[in-house]
């Protein structure tokens, strides 16, 4: 056991560097003095124990997952929490309205719960959600670095029934840490934690069909407040989340289908997925041929399509000056259970059995976007993590057995 004295309650993973030389193989802990910070202000004793990762522990794997609101961030997630298995449910016993996920290998925090401004607050200041100045980055990156450091943070929980912001919930350091919300890549401090990031970029056609469908039907808003509400956000949207879809590794683009002239329904989607070529633990997917340009129908004897049919393209191209690898898919699928044919086109998918694509597109096939490439592109994303987040794991038991060896 070591001993050291901090200067803030939110440094408690430099305690694990400073205090104790990391071994292989053994957990340290280390009995920490903070002389300020908001756990002393609070009457509390100032001393805190921490439990610091062992030399050569894979470090929590942080995941940032940037998009609007009501754009598909939980859709995906459920997506991705199920290629890990295991149900992800909020925190036992905690606050009922928390906005975090937990399963046996990730914890999902949504970064609304950064907000430092709550309802009112905002409603004063006249400044949105999405406005930076309405959130702490501060301490989003204090908690995210603590996370991945091993460390346990108290994480404050914004109140989307009430809009306050509530008592802090305790989140433990995970095997993979989602952050998913308005601003994960906003922060380079916060960015430059995250070792894979993701970007659902929904076009506003689009979204404003979600909207209605979700607001209109199922929240009983008037189709006039939902147009008020998009407007509203949208200088803020365009001036501080869309620009992050550039440092995305990759994004998810939804857009409104090119198979149908004038289509003004929204049904039919023209969904495309844009990875970043030369990402560490990251290999883009493919259509027939790595690296060339192709344009495939699948429809015929093997995949049914009903009007308007399915289109695939695939292709390099570049986004925002950097070299990227897209597939794209425009249409809807009319029977699940034949999308093997077209798993079996598409290569590096990271899958551990053949068919694992489409199974999980079964067993999800009630969630929203089943039948199209949002979820046929989310499955796959969520099957590239699972890879990475393994690799990662055999990177450092390898070198936890270098360093036992030495
Ligand atoms: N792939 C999809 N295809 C069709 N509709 C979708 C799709 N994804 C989401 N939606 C619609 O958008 C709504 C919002 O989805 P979801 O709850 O996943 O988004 P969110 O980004 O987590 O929202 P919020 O941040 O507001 O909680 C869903 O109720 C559904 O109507
Ligand atoms: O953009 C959002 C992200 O979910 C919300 O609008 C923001 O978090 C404010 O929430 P609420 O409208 O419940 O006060």
């Amino acid at each position: 056991m070591a001993i050291c004295t901090v200067s803030s309650a939110h440094s408690l993973s430099a305690a694990c560097h400073v205090a104790a030389p990391a071994r292989a193989g053994q957990p340290r802990q280390v009995i920490v003095f903070g002389v300020g910070g908001r756990r002393a202000r609070r009457g509390g004793s100032g001393v805190t124990v921490v439990t610091c990762a062992a030399a050569g522990d894979a470090k929590t794997v942080v995941i940032g997952l940037a998009a609007d609101s009501g754009c598909g961030k939980s859709t995906f997630m459920r997506r991705l929490t199920s290629v890990f298995g295991g149900a992800a449910e909020p925190p036992r016993g905690g606050n009922p309205d928390s906005n975090t996920l937990i399963s046996d290998t990730t914890t999902v925090i949504c970064l609304d719960d950064y907000h430092s401004l709550d309802r009112t607050g905002r409603k004063e200041k006249g400044v949105t959600a999405l406005d930076p100045r309405a959130n702490n980055f501060d301490l989003m990156y204090e908690q995210v670095k603590s996370l991945k450091d091993g460390v346990a943070v108290e994480k404050p929980i914004y109140n989307h029934v009430t809009g306050l912001l509530d008592p802090p919930e305790l989140i433990r350091p995970p095997k993979i840490l989602v952050i998913e919300g308005l601003h994960p890549m906003y922060d380079s401090r916060v960015r430059d934690l995250l070792d894979f990031s993701i970007y659902l970029d929904i076009s506003n056609e689009v979204k404003f069909a979600w909207k209605i469908q979700r607001d209109m039907a199922e929240r009983g808003h008037s189709l006039e407040s939902i147009k008020a509400s998009i407007e509203a956000r949208k200088p803020d949207f365009d001036a501080y989340i869309d620009p992050q879809k550039q440092h995305a590794d990759a994004v998810i683009e939804v857009l409104p289908t090119q198979l149908i002239p004038d289509d003004n329904e929204g049904k039919v989607l023209r969904v495309r997925l844009v990875m970043k070529e030369g990402v560490k633990y990251f290999s883009p997917v493919y259509l027939f041929d790595e690296g060339s340009t192709i344009s495939w129908i699948p429809c015929g004897r093997k995949l049914t399509c009903s009007y308007p049919g399915i289109k695939f393209n695939y292709g390099p191209d570049v986004f925002y000056g950097n070299e990227v690898s897209v597939v794209e898919m425009d249409g809807q699928f009319d029977r699940l259970d034949e999308l093997i044919y077209v798993e079996s086109h598409l290569s590096n998918l990271s899958t551990k059995f053949y068919g694992e694509v489409t199974q999980q597109m079964l067993k999800h096939a009630d969630f929203p976007g089943s039948n199209n490439g949002t979820g046929l592109f989310q499955t796959i994303v969520g099957l590239k993590i699972r890879d990475l987040y393994e690799q990662i794991v055999a990177e450092a038991a390898s070198a936890a057995l270098q360093a036992a060896k030495v």
